[in-house]
């Protein structure tokens, strides 16, 4: 089902424009909702999740009015925080079993049912007797999405899930998220730009509060991929070609520094054609650049 965001805003008290008449249509499948520390994203997120007013706009679930019907929403939505906290000293099985009984699974085989397979599909069956204090970030987040899925949710929220986890764990993590964004709506706001790459077949930039770009994440990809050049400088020379160039990263790779230019043309100079990637359309957007345009 589809998500429908119009002309939605918000501003905190302190003046801070969080949101600026945001209008995004997000189908299903995985969605990644892409933007640095600060951008709107965890306003977004939280709002969407009913735990947040905001100040104007209209989002639609299908035909469900989010901001309105929120007892409703509350029921079809599967919601992991940020900051998503766990009793220590209970153990999985049981923490999960107490949040299924708030999801209103009253039935008690049934609900044990329910709560052993969210656990075996998040691989932690084995460990569900142990105290959720002894799990790694991996298992916490991997438990957090175990609580999202409760009551079989067709529109899942994860807010930066992946941040702290090692590449093994992040793997993993992935490979579930994948898994539930077959036959739903999932929404992953990240400041990682390859976890969208990974997982998201559309996606979205924001920052400070306005959206940027959205669309196909192959199709942002391919409108960039022409106009990415690409060379080592020593670091000295590096205000010569910010002088010279629009120079959208300057990264370091082996111990080298690379750094991208966006240009139609070839910008001479030394430097070679790219093949683009997400990065570049991350951060040639962010640096404020045109990327829509296709390539010929
Ligand atoms: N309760 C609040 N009161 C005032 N300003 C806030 C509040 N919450 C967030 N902000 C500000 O609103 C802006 C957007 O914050 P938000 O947390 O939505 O961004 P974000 O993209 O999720 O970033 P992060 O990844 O750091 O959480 C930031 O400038 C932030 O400082």
């Amino acid at each position: 089902m589809e998500l429908s965001i119009r002309n939605l805003s918000k501003t905190y008290a302190n003046g801070v424009v969080a949101l600026d008449n945001i209008s995004l249509t997000i189908p299903s499948g995985m969605f990644g909702l892409l933007g640095p520390n600060g951008a709107g994203k965890s306003t977004l997120m939280r709002i969407l999740a009913t735990l947040q007013e905001c100040d104007a706009g209209s989002v639609f679930f299908g035909e469900l009015d989010v901001l309105d019907e929120k007892d409703e929403v509350r029921r079809q939505l599967g919601y992991l925080p940020q900051d998503f906290g766990v009793y220590p000293k209970v153990s999985a099985y049981e923490l999960l079993d107490h949040f299924a009984v708030l999801k209103g699974l009253s039935h008690r085989n049934r609900r044990r049912e329910i709560v052993d397979g969210l656990l075996q599909q998040t691989n932690l069956f084995d460990v569900r007797h142990q105290k959720l204090g002894t799990f790694s970030g991996g298992m916490r987040q991997r438990f957090g999405i175990a609580q999202a899925l409760l009551g079989d949710p067709k529109l899942i929220i994860v807010d930066e899930p992946t941040a702290g986890l090692d590449p093994q764990e992040r793997v993993r993590f992935h490979n579930l998220l994948s898994d539930i964004g077959d036959d739903r709506t999932v929404i992953l706001s990240t400041h990682i730009v390859s976890d969208v790459a990974d997982l998201c077949a559309n996606m979205a930039i924001i920052n400070k509060g306005e959206l940027l770009v959205t669309g196909a994440t192959q199709e942002l990809i391919d409108d960039i991929s022409c106009k990415i050049w690409a060379r080592f400088v020593d670091k000295k020379d590096l205000p010569y070609f910010q002088q010279r160039h629009t120079i959208i990263s300057t990264r370091l790779l082996s111990g080298r520094t690379l750094i991208h230019a966006y240009s139609d043309s070839d910008p001479g100079d030394g430097f070679e054609e790219a093949i683009g990637d997400l990065e570049d359309v991350y951060f040639a957007t962010i640096a404020g650049r045109h990327v829509t345009d296709a390539c010929d």
